[in-house]
């Protein structure tokens, strides 16, 4: 090749092997060529059988991230413990995997969540703004037990109803729940627990230690199904829920049986279970669309017909949990179903938590369900909540709502942890672990022993597949160093602006607390303090119910900067507490708090320097809010804000108030709509950016051969256009924004003059 390639040796004259410096680049990179395809040949090969390996274990499904899931179970993740006895735990909230089903296998899901008791991991998998970097996000949840796919009912129910049971037959309410998105393994593990509840209630009542108390054993279930309550045990009638003059919430027409032994419980309970309403939805085609509460009471033989069981044990099994987005092909029955069902859980969590704190309120009229449980949340009450999840990849967006819902119940108690870092494909260098490796741990098979170790290469090279060429060490060195430091730095933008997109997902009113919300009386700030792991927050909308209370919980946050401002300049004409001082600007990016050891730092959105200038020097210019807003009910917020303006109090405001009440509002939905504006300009950019990415590694790609440069430029055009007339609009809007925050300052000095 070097000869036919080179006149130059001919034209020498010398006969000297004085090879042409052009002709001896051409021969290096032929070189280099073949031996990068050679290496990707070996890559490709060393893939397939790794491939064909996983499947052969019934593991199919994406290679790469189940390499990289099996590398931090080996190498990042904590030793499971030993479950610790939690009988006298006021609540208890555990998980529960189920093992990945047959379905799941066939349509190439994978497991992505590891239980390593009492901690649990999600797996998100995950690829980088470049479209082709892979990476783990690794969520992690420390809660009361872990119970992985291997865990049967009965070591379930030791750890967790069965002291509910004794606890019961004290003289104690005794809810046990299960939770967690459809498919999860609810009605599963609920029907064990029942099974193995029925047993020991017979066997307690009837033990030495009881029998002198007299008691008898009766049972109801009863199903709650869009907003209407049904006796399962009777026809499926329908009963009434009310609260008599004494406080007590009574279900009119629900009847309860009286049972003699374990047998006839447990026929009942298949009873209830088996008319129970379900429908077919996109998650589950045999989805129970209904609370289900099999309540079991004891009561002493001497007792008033229609008084209060001496004690009470509810095993519920919620329905499944929905996303707004996995709702969208419903019917509108099936909208509102889901929609009831997620409100109630939400007020179910806020009546735990209200338990949890010892709060005086628990707001257990928010939802039947909780009107219902009403004794479940006294001071008397003990809870389990069993929060089953999902293994398969496909739904970890599902699996972490259904974890944050039960560390936001177990908020209080539960301890930090250091959150591992993300698992990358292309940042292996750290963990080396193999196949085999972690195989062999459980005694399998070793085929692939070396696989991973020499695969590193060739991951990191798919990594940086839209790198340039390596340089070459002659006079152009320093020019393909140059080029290459650019890409590497696009590409590092790359990164950093889909960064701070996701942080600033986080903040956008309405998506910010729908991923952490602040309940009122809980303070997400001190999550952080205390150092306790915040977990990641998906960019997917949460169930539709928290969502709409986070908006207004949202508005609560934007609103505030707004109410600070305005009740400081009015202070004198209002009368109301002074509790909230605290400046509202700053928001914390979730898991950015340096001990949770997530995120790269803190992302502040910050308010308008006049209004920070008020909140850097409270002494000077103290906020005084009419209200403390921890304490008003969300949906309150906002009418409390312009309400305020109606009131008799501000009937007698001078006009300069008024008007500065005006300008107030208005600011206050001028700056949501620009913050919204801001944020989705982020978001567009940042999917153009990645679009940007993809485009330029077609053609720069190193394994690019054929590549379109007319289609490049059209493209290009295209994004550029639309990125500009983007900019414009926002610009539009600060500009107008900008102009009203002047007013408003004219606006207040006329009220403080
Ligand atoms: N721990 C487990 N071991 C084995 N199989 C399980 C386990 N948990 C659940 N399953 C199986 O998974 C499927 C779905 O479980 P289940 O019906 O209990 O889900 P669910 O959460 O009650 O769903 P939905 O809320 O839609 O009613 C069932 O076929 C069940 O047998």
């Amino acid at each position: 090749m070097a000869d036919s390639l080179s006149p130059g040796r001919r034209g020498n004259g010398g006969g000297k092997p004085n090879k042409d410096r052009t002709v001896a680049e051409i021969e290096k990179l032929a070189r280099q060529r073949a031996n990068r395809r050679k290496s990707a040949h070996e890559f490709k090969k060393k893939r397939e059988h790794e491939i064909k390996m996983n499947e052969k274990k019934g593991r199919p499904g994406d290679v790469d991230f189940q390499r990289m899931i099996r590398r931090f179970r080996k190498r990042a993740m904590n030793p499971a413990q030993e479950h610790s006895a939690s009988g006298m735990l006021k609540i208890n909230v555990v998980v529960r995997k189920r093992p990945v089903s047959e379905s799941e296998i066939a349509r190439k899901d994978y497991d992505s969540v590891s239980c390593s008791n009492p901690c649990v991991y999600v797996h998100h998998c995950k690829l980088k703004v470049d479209g082709i970097t892979k990476f783990l996000d690794n969520v992690n949840f420390q809660l009361d037990h872990a119970f992985n796919e291997f865990s049967d009912n009965q070591e379930v129910y030791e750890h967790t109803a069965k002291g509910l049971v004794n606890f019961a037959v004290d003289g104690g309410r005794a809810t046990c729940f299960a939770y967690g998105q459809t498919g999860s393994g609810k009605t599963f593990t609920m029907a064990g627990v029942q099974g193995l509840a029925a047993r020991d209630v017979f066997r307690l009542v009837n033990s030495s230690e009881h029998i002198d108390k007299g008691l008898e054993v009766y049972c109801a279930f009863f199903e709650l199904y869009g907003g209407r309550c049904i006796d399962l045990l009777h026809d499926r009638r329908v009963c009434s829920i009310r609260e008599d003059g004494k406080g007590r919430v009574q279900v009119e027409g629900l009847q309860e049986i009286i049972v003699s032994d374990e047998d006839e419980l447990l026929q009942l309970i298949e009873r209830g279970n088996g008319v129970r309403t379900t429908h077919a939805t996109e998650m589950n085609s045999d989805s129970s669309r209904s609370h289900a509460i099999c309540q079991i009471a004891l009561r002493k033989l001497s007792s008033r017909a229609g008084s209060e069981p001496f004690g009470k044990l509810s095993l519920i099994d919620l329905a499944g949990s929905e996303r707004g987005q996995d709702t969208k092909h419903h019917n509108r029955q099936r909208r509102g179903e889901s929609a009831e069902i997620n409100k109630s859980l939400l007020a179910l969590k806020e009546c735990v938590r209200a338990l949890d704190s010892g709060s005086s309120h628990v707001p257990y009229r928010t939802s039947k369900l909780t009107m219902i449980l009403k004794d479940s949340f006294s001071s008397n009450a003990r809870t389990v909540m069993i929060s089953c999840v999902s293994p398969v990849a496909s739904s970890a967006d599902h699996t972490l709502n259904t974890l944050r819902y039960a560390d936001r119940i177990k908020e209080k108690a539960v301890r930090p942890l250091v959150q591992r870092p993300s698992i990358t494909n292309g940042d292996l260098s750290d963990v080396s672990c193999s196949d085999s490796e972690f195989d062999s741990a459980d005694g399998k098979e070793e085929e692939s022993r070396d696989f991973d170790d020499e695969e590193e290469d060739s991951e990191l090279s798919m990594a940086r597949r839209s790198s340039p060429p390596p340089p070459t060490p002659d006079a152009s060195e320093d020019k393909a160093k140059n080029r290459k430091q650019k890409q590497q730095q696009q590409a590092r933008d790359l990164v950093q602006a889909k960064r701070l997109t996701t942080q600033l997902q986080r903040h956008t009113p309405a998506k910010a607390s729908a991923a952490s919300p602040a309940p009122p009386g809980s303070n997400y700030k001190q999550q952080q303090r205390r150092g306790r792991p915040t977990p990641r927050i998906s960019p997917s909308p949460k169930y539709p119910n928290e969502a709409s209370a986070s908006e207004t919980r949202s508005e609560h946050s934007s609103g505030s900067n707004v109410m600070h401002k305005l009740s400081s300049a009015s202070s004198s004409s209002t009368s109301g507490s002074e509790s909230s001082r605290k400046p509202p600007s700053s928001i914390q990016a979730p898991g950015s708090s340096s001990k949770a050891g997530r995120g790269s730092g803190v992302t502040k959105i910050q308010a308008p320097s006049s209004r920070r200038k008020q909140w850097e020097d409270p002494a000077k210019n103290p906020p005084k809010l009419r209200e403390p807003l921890q304490s008003q009910n969300h949906s309150n917020v906002h009418n409390s804000k312009i309400g305020n303006k109606s009131s008799s109090n501000q009937r007698e405001e001078s006009p300069e108030v008024v008007n500065f009440h005006d300008v107030v509002a208005k600011l206050v939905d001028m700056e949501e709509d620009v913050l919204s504006a801001h944020m989705k300009t982020i978001q567009k950019n940042a999917d153009l950016l990645t679009e940007e990415g993809v485009l330029l590694s077609k053609v720069q790609g190193s394994d690019v051969v054929d590549y379109d440069i007319e289609e490049y430029a059209e493209r290009l055009d295209a994004i550029v256009s639309s990125k500009l007339k983007m900019f414009q609009d926002l610009h539009a809007k600060v500009t107008r924004f900008r102009k009203h925050l002047e007013m408003d300052g004219v606006a207040q000095k006329l009220v403080q003059d």
